[in-house]
């Protein structure tokens, strides 16, 4: 059995990937950290978990962790530079899903983060865990930075359209709403129920953070730097990322309902509708599946590309699992076969 650790377990990437790692077949998880529940029982925070998991939080110390074959952080972003340098000398893989080791120039992630990188020597080790582009380097990988929720879906949906270079890389547009999950599990007025309910916005026009790390993941597959609009959204659901994403054809399409189904026809976790179909968070929520409908309208020169994630699950604890399952060599789906709850 696989020794796993999580860092970060009382958030709710941390209860995902306890929801998922208790059922896992080959995964036996042995510490769960928190500072503040340190010494309570997890299931006495999370009932849920009753039955599945008799442990205590531990606090996020090497000393508790130095028996894991895996440790996931799911902490904010600036947790996990601080001891993955320590887990790997021990022998110990890092699946990280902040933003730690996404970006692959220091300064830009500095400009981004605002904060100074504690362990820049471990960025270019880093293997961006997007399995349907980096299969093959996350198998060989020690330390994964796990792909962002919003950037997970638009990488997606852009993807074939890319590769097959039909699109003008330089007038890309990405719509994008996240349920208020997507903004953890710690106190915000603007999480707040009276706040996010009944009202839809969107935010960080100017520029997010995860702007740089899908220009980025775009412009690997482009072979050159991409020009993106990306706007995020706060929708009053839990769960859940739409994006409604748009690009310009560069002359008469070929056929992208074939391109799309051609492209994604071996994943897994990717499922390409039939055409004319309209994508729904509905569909994806509490899988690990990444739901795309491509669209033309009136035979026009623009492409609208519909992409729906579970932002906790592939954009975030079941997409680390498929990269812990590629890193140890089991089946990729393995611990992860479920399908979406359902209204
Ligand atoms: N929510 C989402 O949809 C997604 C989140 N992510 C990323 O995953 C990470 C976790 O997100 P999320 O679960 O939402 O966050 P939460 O705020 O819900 O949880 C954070 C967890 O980290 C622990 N923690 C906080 N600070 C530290 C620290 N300095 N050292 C050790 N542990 C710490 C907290 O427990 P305690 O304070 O008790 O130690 C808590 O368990 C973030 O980097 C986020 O950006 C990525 C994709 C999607
Ligand atoms: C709705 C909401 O607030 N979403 C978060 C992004 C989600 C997230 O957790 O960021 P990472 O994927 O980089 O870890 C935000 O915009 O800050």
């Amino acid at each position: 059995m696989i020794r796993a650790g999580i860092v970060g377990g009382t958030g709710y990437t941390g209860v995902e990937l306890l929801r998922i790692l208790v059922l896992h077949p080959q995964v036996d998880v042995s510490v769960v950290t928190s500072r503040a529940d340190a010494g309570s029982r997890v299931d006495k925070l999370y009932p849920s978990l009753r039955g599945y998991c008799d442990l205590q939080f531990s606090p996020p110390e090497l000393e508790y962790l130095q028996d894991c074959d895996v440790v996931f952080f799911a902490t904010p972003n600036g947790t996990a530079m601080l001891m993955a340098e320590a887990l790997l000398e021990h022998g110990i893989k890092v699946i990280d899903l902040s933003a730690d080791f996404r970006i692959k120039d220091p300064a830009e992630w500095e400009k981004w983060y605002g904060m100074q990188h504690a362990s820049p020597e471990l960025i270019d080790e880093a293997v961006y865990g997007l399995p349907e582009v980096n299969r093959e380097q996350i198998k060989q990988a020690r330390l994964i930075a796990c792909p962002g929720c919003y950037p997970t879906a638009v990488q997606l949906g852009f993807l074939p359209l890319l590769e097959a270079s039909v699109v003008d890389a330089n007038g890309l547009v990405a719509d994008v709403k996240s349920g208020v999950s997507g903004a953890g599990r710690k106190a915000e007025i603007s999480s707040l129920m009276s706040e996010a309910g009944e009202s839809f916005k969107a935010y960080a026009v100017a520029g997010h953070r995860h702007l740089p790390e899908i220009r980025q993941g775009l412009a690997r597959v482009a072979g050159n730097a991409v020009g993106l609009t990306f706007v995020p959204h706060l929708t009053p659901m839990i769960r859940g990322i739409h994006a409604t994403l748009y690009a310009r054809l560069h002359g008469r399409a070929a056929d992208l309902q074939a391109l799309f189904e051609e492209r994604y026809r071996e994943e897994r976790f990717v499922d390409v509708l039939p055409a004319g179909s309209h994508a729904d968070t509905r569909n994806v929520r509490g899988s690990n599946r990444c739901q795309i409908a491509v669209h033309q309208p009136q035979g026009g020169d623009t492409v609208v590309v519909l992409s729906v994630i579970d932002n906790l699950v592939k954009g975030a604890s079941g997409q680390a699992v498929q990269n812990m399952n590629l890193m140890f060599g089991l089946a990729e789906a393995a611990g992860l076969e479920t399908v979406a709850l359902y209204p």
